[in-house]
């Protein structure tokens, strides 16, 4: 058994079979013995050409070639093949020669699949891992990325390799990670001639957690405040289902402003986790060349999980049309394949994927408004009871003393010397 899982318990599939539970933990919960494992294991798969699939590295038009004959495929290690199908759904569309490449479509980002198509990217991750392991019980971690710290927490040599002494935007020598290389960075090329990333590896990755000078508000990470406010946002996703849809939860957690009003100052959750780590991890053609961005998913994925579970997994705001292109609910998620929809990776992971997250949430802090309503209203509780507790008090005091003194009682004779007057009937006469 892998030492990433625990398989504590088993849940009902759809057709009712028992399916081993994995549990998706804390990284930084891990063992000396289980982070030289999960380091190991996703080494391997930078390194494991990929069994099953292989890429276009030319578009439709080109794909057999310059000669019309030699088709246009390479394979792919494990890891690239994760890269590149986050890279394809980022792409711009290739106009033609002398255009400039149209990218305005992103059918992983900014539309309400962005939470569907990140959870079926970590599936297919971890199902190829587990695979080359030869063990089904391998699960993914993840990064609690909201500490809202200035420094990133995983980033040591026995996790995901320490800054270097020697550049601060480079990945230390003690780290496996500073050995690999990244793909899909010709960016000039497959904007000016129409090509596809291949599976060709360029420069090392290169990251410096809090090191943007220039932007100050994303050289920290988001607190754990921001997680429990997000959590709290009703709706899935409202129109225009985009980067500036209002009171939305999925833009919320992907990260504009926390309460869902639309800044493009503003990054917040999953966005500023991005750019806070500064370098690879924060271009969306490149970003899961870090390994980083795979812990920094599961965790946005836990996110989503709980909040299905607290919702009750209402689909009702997630289009079924009027979304950007490829994100309405019943389309297919570019570029996967076999073809899966949002609609299938909506549901809550225990109970339909076979993992769940073992996670502390953050509890909601009380804003001051709410915290000034709560004084008042308790202020005049207490005046209340003050004057409740001080009322019976005079009254049972009252009581007490008509008890007490007798003498004050009005049908008692009032003292007229007869006692004296009797006593003294008594005594003889001296
Ligand atoms: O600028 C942003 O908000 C931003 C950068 C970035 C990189 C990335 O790979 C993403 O998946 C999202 C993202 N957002």
């Amino acid at each position: 058994m892998g030492k990433e899982a625990v398989v504590a318990k088993s849940s009902p599939d759809a057709c009712g079979h028992l399916i081993a539970m994995l549990f998706r933990r804390n990284l930084l919960d891990f063992s000396a013995e289980e982070r030289s494992h999960f380091v190991q294991a996703l080494d391997l798969a930078k390194r494991t050409t990929h069994p099953q699939y292989v890429i276009a590295t030319r578009r439709s038009e080109e794909i057999l070639g310059d000669d019309g004959n030699t088709p246009q495929f390479e394979n792919i290690s494990i890891y690239n093949y994760f890269v590149w199908t986050h890279y394809y759904s980022v792409k711009k569309t290739f106009l033609g020669p002398g255009q400039e490449s149209f990218g305005e479509v992103d059918f992983s980002h900014e539309g309400p699949a962005f939470l569907t198509w990140h959870r079926f990217h970590l599936l297919q991750l971890e199902k190829d891992m587990q695979d080359m392991l030869q063990d089904p019980s391998f699960a993914l971690p993840y990064w609690d990325f909201a500490t809202g710290k200035n420094v990133c927490d995983v980033c040591t040599d026995d996790l995901m390799g320490a800054r270097s002494s020697w550049d601060p935007a480079a990945i230390s020598s003690n780290s496996v990670f500073s050995q690999w290389r990244v793909v899909c960075e010709s960016l000039e090329d497959y904007d000016t001639r129409g090509t596809l990333c291949n599976s060709t590896e360029g420069g090392p990755i290169r990251r410096n957690p809090a090191g943007n000078v220039a932007r100050p508000t994303v050289q920290r990470l988001p607190a754990p405040q921001d997680v429990a406010q997000c959590l709290e946002v009703g709706s899935f996703d409202t129109p225009p289902f985009y980067s500036n849809s209002t009171d939305s939860f999925r833009n919320t957690v992907e990260g504009n402003d926390p309460m869902g009003r639309y800044d493009p100052a503003v990054r917040s959750l999953h966005n500023l986790a991005h750019l806070f780590l500064n370098g690879t991890g924060g271009q969306t053609h490149l970003s899961p060349n870090d390994p980083i961005f795979v812990l920094l998913h599961t965790f946005t994925d836990a996110v989503f999980d709980e909040w299905l579970r607290r919702h009750d997994a209402d689909i009702s705001t997630f289009p079924l049309e009027n979304a950007p292109i490829g994100h309405n609910r019943q389309f297919n998620m570019v570029p996967f394949w076999p073809p899966v929809t949002s609609t299938e990776m909506f549901v809550t992971a225990a109970d339909n994927l076979g993992y769940t997250y073992e996670v502390q949430w953050p509890s909601q802090n009380f804003s001051i408004s709410e915290i000034v309503t709560i004084a008042v209203v308790a202020a005049l509780g207490l005046v209340g009871l003050i004057f409740l507790g001080t009322s019976y008090l005079i009254r049972a005091r009252s009581k007490m003393d008509e008890a007490n003194q007798p003498l004050l009682i009005d049908q008692y004779q009032p003292y007229d010397g007869g006692y004296e007057k009797a006593q003294n009937a008594t005594q003889p006469m001296v």
